[in-house]
């Protein structure tokens, strides 16, 4: 098994640690988190598949909360709304459901305040990633968004891992392959 995979993002690489995360597979870990260059060349990138006519971006906790507050700023979007993997005590009448992700075995729910579920209701909402693998974080966006009754007209990552690649329901920049653990 390789150690490091080269990711290209258009003009931009970077190499990728190779860390495995079960028994049987490992990935390309992708930290957008510090990585400004590549948040900004990503937000422009983005912008551009982007439905013309939509309210609010919608990202989760963590990576993607950079990569969203650069795409509001890019498409003239004062405000985004962000899913939180965690309840907090100034949250209002918090809105929560179960969320699964490939990089996170412990059960965990994905929460909308309720002040942010508030302004959400009846608008047009394209929900924000860093990355789109199993699909689990994007579900339980989905079902919450449903919760609130906004309308999803789009969903756009940076990379789509493994069979995401060959979903037709997501926009993105590049594919990111999984790896068997060696
Ligand atoms: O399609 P999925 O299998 O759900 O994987 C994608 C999700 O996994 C990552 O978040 P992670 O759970 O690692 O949390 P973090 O952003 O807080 O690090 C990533 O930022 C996506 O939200
Ligand atoms: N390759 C990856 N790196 C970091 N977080 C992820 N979440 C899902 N796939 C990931």
């Amino acid at each position: 098994m390789p150690q490091t995979y080269a990711l290209t993002v258009g003009k931009l690489t970077r190499q990728l640690p190779i860390i495995p995360i079960s028994d049987e597979l490992a990935i390309a870990s992708f930290v957008l988190l510090g990585d400004a260059e590549l948040t900004d060349y990503a937000a422009q990138a983005l912008a551009t598949k982007l439905p013309a006519d939509f309210d609010y971006l919608v990202t989760m906790e963590s990576k993607g909360i950079p990569l969203a507050q650069e795409l509001s700023r890019v498409t003239n979007h004062s405000q985004f709304v962000v899913l939180r993997k965690s309840q907090k005590d100034y949250m209002r009448s918090p809105l929560s459901v179960p969320v699964s992700a490939i990089t996170t075995s412990a059960p965990q729910r994905l929460v909308l305040d309720g002040d942010d579920a508030q302004r959400l209701a009846g608008h047009r909402v394209v929900i924000v990633d860093d990355v789109i693998s199993s699909g689990g974080s994007l579900e339980a966006a989905q079902a919450l968004m449903a919760k609130v009754n906004a309308q999803v007209v789009g969903q756009v990552a940076v990379l789509a891992e493994g069979a995401a690649a060959f979903r037709t329901d997501i926009q993105f920049l590049a594919p990111l392959p999984l790896f068997p653990r060696a």
